[in-house]
């Protein structure tokens, strides 16, 4: 498991200890430059006679790139300094300069595009322009320098948020990329320090330009937006170095590995039958979408459900049971419930009823209808079933829209809101819509963000050929059988049914990666491949 904390957590934590002289900036730059030394040997066998740029901001951030950019002439490195504001750490500084290291000032304007021709053509490119202490877009000669950098062939994100940023900077650029087109070379590789400079570090938007690290070295704990996106995109490669520092009990963000979900697998023993193991009800798919019935059983049934009712409309019914003879159609106590996969907004008249049996699967889950269910359950409620919800709901009522869906979830609860607006800061709007609507939001992306009254939780576990019409029904279905084996936790403690949908995000990416390593797959081989991809978690745990 990552965990990640809040700004204010790891300032808090360091406070006391720098207070009693603990040298907290010398721990960080030797780990710093002990990783870059291990990271110039993988690339290049050897760290002597190679040439590593530091880019220094004002910070502290600087200040710790500046004595790793020391240490590393210690050893036989080419240092160069590119200094992006007036005055920074004057400490590193005096260690770099006694070091032997060169310093180049492209604090002025105009400076930026000869020093990024300069970094484009070293073996690594350290980045201390600006780490924890970050506010807002990048700016001035920070923001100059990585535009600069990025004109020069490295990979950049965000926007120049900067209103009116000076046209020089434009033509500077093209300067720079024109210089090193002509060289042909390979580019550096990019080591974040403590953070890519300019993310918003806790809530992983990114503001402004920001230079894409092939690694990022973070000193006493994970931070948020390392995590999460779009941020957690330009990190890398995350290495946490441990500066002593003692975090609260409770991270802001935490992202499940394989063992995490292992750990809490629930393996079957000689004393369960399929009613103790979990019975998901699903209400899905239509007579013109009978697919989407499919792989939401189909996942549920792969996934270990001691049983799937299938609760929609005879005709869809068919098509599943010719797909899953397993599945059973009679009505019955259920677990867990799967809502509106494939089903139509309500506003749609040919839903073949379907809209009505989700209503009555959403009152069952809320434990109202005394037939269907002997008190609340959980739910997953995806796609059309969005649109059928009341305004309010449990928190064991997990909703799974990706960023489309969520727009339209806002828009219901009054928030004029856009797609791309989501996107660009995925956990304020999930945690908007968790604040509206009381349930469990899991929002859908490259990285799926799970927001409920517990700990946030980001997951990266699927690779991007997942996405794919039909992952979705059957992420809906994996989710449903691991609410249901664990309803009664879910419904006692609300926050367990985030950590159940970070894990099922978990299992459904590493399926799509097990089911064609490296290559396309299909909503169904995912959920075939889940078997397959729980035995795997299973024997890793037990190994
Ligand atoms: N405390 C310690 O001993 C330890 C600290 N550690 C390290 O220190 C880092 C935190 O250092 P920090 O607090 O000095 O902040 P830092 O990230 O360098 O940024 C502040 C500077 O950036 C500037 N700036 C701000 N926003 C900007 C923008 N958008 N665009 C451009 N510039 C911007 C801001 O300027 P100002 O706004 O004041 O004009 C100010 O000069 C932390 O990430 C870790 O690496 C570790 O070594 C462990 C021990
Ligand atoms: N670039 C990507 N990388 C990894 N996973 C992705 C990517 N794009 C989409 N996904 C995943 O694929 C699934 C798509 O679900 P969804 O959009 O609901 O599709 P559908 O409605 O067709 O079933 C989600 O689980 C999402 O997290
Ligand atoms: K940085």
């Amino acid at each position: 498991m990552i965990r990640a904390w809040s700004v204010a957590d790891v300032r808090a934590a360091e406070e006391p200890l720098l207070a009693a002289g603990v040298p907290l900036m010398d721990r960080a730059a030797f780990a710093l430059a002990l990783q870059v030394l291990a990271d110039l040997r993988a690339r290049r066998r050897s760290a002597r006679g190679a040439h590593v740029v530091v880019l220094a901001g004002a910070g502290n951030n600087g200040g710790d790139a500046l004595h790793a950019g020391a240490h590393l002439v210690h050893r036989g490195v080419a240092v160069t300094a590119v200094l992006a504001a007036d005055r920074v750490h004057e400490g590193g500084l005096a260690a770099l300069r006694s070091a032997g290291g060169r310093v180049v000032d492209a604090a002025a304007a105009g400076r930026a595009p000869a020093a990024a021709v300069e970094a484009a053509r070293a073996d690594v490119v350290l980045d201390g322009l600006v780490g924890i202490g970050a506010r807002g877009p990048l700016r001035g000669s920070a923001a100059a320098l990585v535009t600069a950098l990025g004109a020069a062939g490295l990979p950049t994100a965000g926007t120049d948020a900067e209103e009116g940023t000076p046209a020089t900077h434009a033509e500077e650029a093209q300067g720079a990329s024109a210089a090193v087109a002509r060289e042909g070379t390979a580019r550096p590789w990019v080591v974040a320090v403590d953070t890519p400079s300019g993310i918003g570090v806790d809530d992983g938007t990114l503001p402004g330009p920001v230079l894409h690290a092939d690694r990022t070295v973070t000193f006493g704990a994970a931070k948020p937006g390392l995590l999460l996106p779009p941020a957690a995109h330009v990190v890398g490669e995350v290495t946490v170095v441990d500066i002593g520092l003692t975090l609260p009990g409770t991270p802001a963000v935490q992202r499940l590995a394989p063992a995490d979900v292992a750990a809490r697998w629930p393996v079957p023993g000689p004393q369960d039958h399929k009613y103790t193991r979990g019975v998901v009800g699903v209400v899905a798919g239509t007579a013109t979408y009978p697919g989407a019935a499919v792989l939401t059983t189909t996942a549920a049934v792969r996934t270990g459900a001691g049983m799937v009712r299938y609760r929609g409309s005879d005709v869809v019914a068919r098509a599943v049971l010719a797909a899953r003879p397993e599945v059973v159609t009679a009505p019955g106590r259920v677990q867990s419930w799967v809502v509106g996969p494939g089903v139509p907004p309500a506003a749609d008249g040919a839903d073949d009823g379907q809209a009505a049996r989700a209503r009555a699967g959403l009152a069952a889950a809320r434990g109202e209808l005394a037939g269907l269910s002997r008190g609340p359950v959980p739910a997953v409620v995806d796609a059309g079933g969005l649109g059928l919800v009341e305004e309010t709901c449990p928190p064991w009522f997990v909703l799974t829209p990706h960023a489309g869906e969520l727009r339209t979830v806002l828009r219901r609860h009054g928030e004029d809101v856009h797609r791309a607006e989501i996107e660009a800061a995925p956990l304020r709007w999930a945690r908007r819509a968790h604040d509206l609507t009381g349930a469990t939001i899991l929002l859908k992306g490259a990285v799926t963000v799970v927001v409920g009254t517990g700990i946030v939780h980001a997951q990266a576990d699927a690779p991007a050929w997942l996405g794919t019409a039909g992952a979705g029904d059957v992420l809906a279905g994996i989710l449903g059988t691991m609410l249901a084996a664990r309803a009664a936790d879910v419904v006692a403690d609300p926050a367990v049914a985030g950590e159940v949908a970070a894990s099922a995000a978990l299992v459904h990416g590493l399926a799509a990666e097990h089911a064609n390593p490296g290559g396309p797959v299909a909503a169904l081989d995912v959920a075939e491949a889940v078997p397959g991809t729980v035995a795997r978690l299973l024997d890793l745990w037990s190994s």
